[in-house]
Formats: structure tokens, C-alpha cells, sequence
């Protein structure tokens, strides 16, 4: 199975306002029409959609979509899927129109986190105009990555890497006390990539009622996560951790609570990886420098 990049994420919210105000004068996100009337739809490149807030009863991550290169490579995911015995199903016609793709398949992974599968998303021809102007690292390395929450770091790892052919490029523990497991015991984190990003998915063994723990999205310029932050305090948006660098792929960023309850990580200067040469290793912090996750407590 060959995905090649995150593709798309698709939010619910009960306060597109809120998300309105979040994604475009917050995230600094480009702002565009979409398929759907009272959908949000945001652009950071040239695809016609990456950031997709569908007005719902609940506020949380709805599905992530990775992107794989053509019709075959689809077709391979289906006979891939069947075999491994994951039940999936077929985009309607609506959801192809709505996503703007030529075709797309849908599963859930053991903690019912809903992945799509798609190939030929639509390009505009129009630049993407940024709000504040940053420019957002996309291309081969898609629209960022996202941290999903799982029960079982044991059964996420083999789910990832050997059903849905995830690489591992890195591993943490936390202390199990962290998600109330017995004192002395070990979770897992583990970071995987399917592209020269060190990771487009991340899981984190602990429940979320938002269905994420974060998505990040990367920017060229440190200049660019700095006016986001000075952003992040205009509008009064909660700052879940202060910037630092991480360790294992040496990005720059802080993170920030959206509307949905995740956080959204807005970073810089993250680390691209070469499979022919990348060796999987366990991080011994978080940071170089930074993230404080405690609220200044
Ligand atoms: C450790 C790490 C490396 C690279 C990343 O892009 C990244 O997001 C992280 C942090 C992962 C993780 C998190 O997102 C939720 C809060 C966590 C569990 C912490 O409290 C420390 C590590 C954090
Ligand atoms: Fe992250």
C-alpha cells in the first residue's frame, strides 16, 4: 500500500465562527469556496481544499485523507485492505464531488479514527493568497501531519506500519501514569512517515473526545510562526504549548487549541528524511528547547 501524503482533514464544528475566525485570522489560512454551501474550505497550496469545517452536532476531527498516485495505486489499497481483512467502503458520488477528488475509498483504524484514501484532487489554477502572507511547506511532503489517539500503542503500531505500510522513523515513552496506567509502566508514542516529512502520523496512547491530539502544518519562514503567535494572542486563542524545537524531526513551533478541542502545532524548519539512509530511533525528550505543555503552572 503506497499512500504518498496526508491529502486533506475534515473537521465538525457546532460554531463555524469560531472556526472561521480560527483558520483564516489565527492559522493565517487562505479562505475559499468549496462545493458545499455553509462549509468552511481553506487553501494553503495549490489544491482546492486541505482544511475542510463541515457544520455538525459534535466538535471534532471527521477523517483524514491520504493521497495515493492513480487510479491503480487505489485499487491496490482495496485488494490490500481486503486481504488484511479491514472492512471499507466506496465514496459516493457526493462525497467524490464534495472533496473534489476523482475517487476515494474509506476505512477506520481499531479505535474508529476514519481514514480516506483518494487519488486525483483537484488543483486550482489561481495562486493561493494567503491572509499574512506565509507560504506553507506542502509538495511531496503533503499538508502537514496529525496525531491520532489510540487505546492500544501496541495494535496502533502494527495497524500503521503493517496494514497501512506507515514507515516508523521514531519512538518515545511517557510514564503510564501519564494516561493512568500503573506506576513504573511505559506508553508509547511512535512517529511515522510515508515521504521525506520525519512524520505525516503520530499516535498518542490516550483517549481524545475530539478524535486528534494535533494536526501540524509547516511554514517556511520563522517569521511566519512568529506573527502567528503574536496572532494566537490578538484573538485571545489558548496557547497549549510555547515554542520550542522538537527533537526528533527538529521542527520550530508552538501549538494552539482550536475550536474543535485539538490543538493545531504551527512550525518550521522540520527535519525531511531519506529512506535510503533514515535510521528509526527513540527520542530521549520532547525538545531541544521549549513546548511547555503546562500552561506556564
Ligand atoms: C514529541 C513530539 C515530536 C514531534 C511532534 O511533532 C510532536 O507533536 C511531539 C509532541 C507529541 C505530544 C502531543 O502532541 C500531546 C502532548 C504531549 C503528549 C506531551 O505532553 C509531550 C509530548 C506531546
Ligand atoms: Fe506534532
Amino acid at each position: 500500500m503506497d499512500l504518498k501524503s496526508m491529502g486533506y482533514v475534515r473537521v465538525s464544528s457546532t460554531d463555524l465562527d469560531q472556526w472561521r475566525t480560527f483558520a483564516g485570522k489565527v492559522l493565517g489560512l487562505a479562505e475559499t469556496r468549496g462545493p458545499t454551501e455553509g462549509n468552511l474550505y481553506y487553501r494553503i497550496d495549490q489544491v482546492s481544499a486541505r482544511l475542510v469545517v463541515v457544520p455538525g452536532e459534535v466538535d471534532q476531527l471527521t477523517c483524514v485523507g491520504w493521497e495515493v498516485a492513480d487510479h491503480k495505486a487505489l485499487q491496490e489499497v482495496r485488494e490490500h485492505l481486503q486481504k488484511a481483512g479491514v472492512d471499507f467502503e466506496e465514496g459516493t458520488r457526493d462525497e467524490i464531488d464534495e472533496r473534489r477528488v476523482q475517487e476515494l475509498v474509506r476505512f477506520s483504524d481499531p479505535f474508529d479514527n476514519v481514514f480516506e484514501v483518494f487519488h486525483g484532487i483537484s488543483y486550482e489554477s489561481r495562486p493561493v493568497v494567503p491572509p499574512y502572507g506565509a507560504q506553507f511547506v506542502t509538495g511531496d511532503q503533503g499538508m502537514g501531519h496529525v496525531v491520532l489517539p489510540v487505546s492500544d500503542d501496541v495494535e496502533a503500531l502494527r495497524f500503521y506500519a503493517d496494514v497501512l505500510g506507515f514507515r516508523l522513523r521514531d519512538s518515545m515513552s511517557m510514564p503510564g501514569e501519564f494516561v493512568g496506567k500503573e506506576p513504573g509502566s511505559k506508553i508509547w508514542l511512535r512517529f511515522l512517515g510515508v515521504n521525506p516529512r520525519h512524520h505525516s502520523l503520530a499516535f498518542l496512547p490516550m483517549p481524545n473526545p475530539s478524535k486528534c491530539v494535533h494536526i501540524m502544518l509547516e511554514v517556511t519562514d520563522l517569521d511566519d510562526v512568529g506573527r502567528a503567535l503574536e496572532r494566537v494572542r490578538k484573538h485571545g486563542a489558548k496557547l497549549s504549548a510555547t515554542l520550542g524545537r522538537h527533537m526528533n524531526d527538529e521542527m520550530v513551533s508552538f501549538y494552539v487549541r482550536s475550536p474543535a478541542g485539538f490543538d493545531v502545532e504551527f512550525g518550521t524548519d522540520g527535519l525531511r528524511v531519506d529512506d535510503g539512509s533514515w535510521v528509526a530511533r527513540e527520542s530521549t525528550a520532547v525538545s531541544y528547547w521549549g513546548h511547555d505543555f503546562s500552561g506556564g503552572s
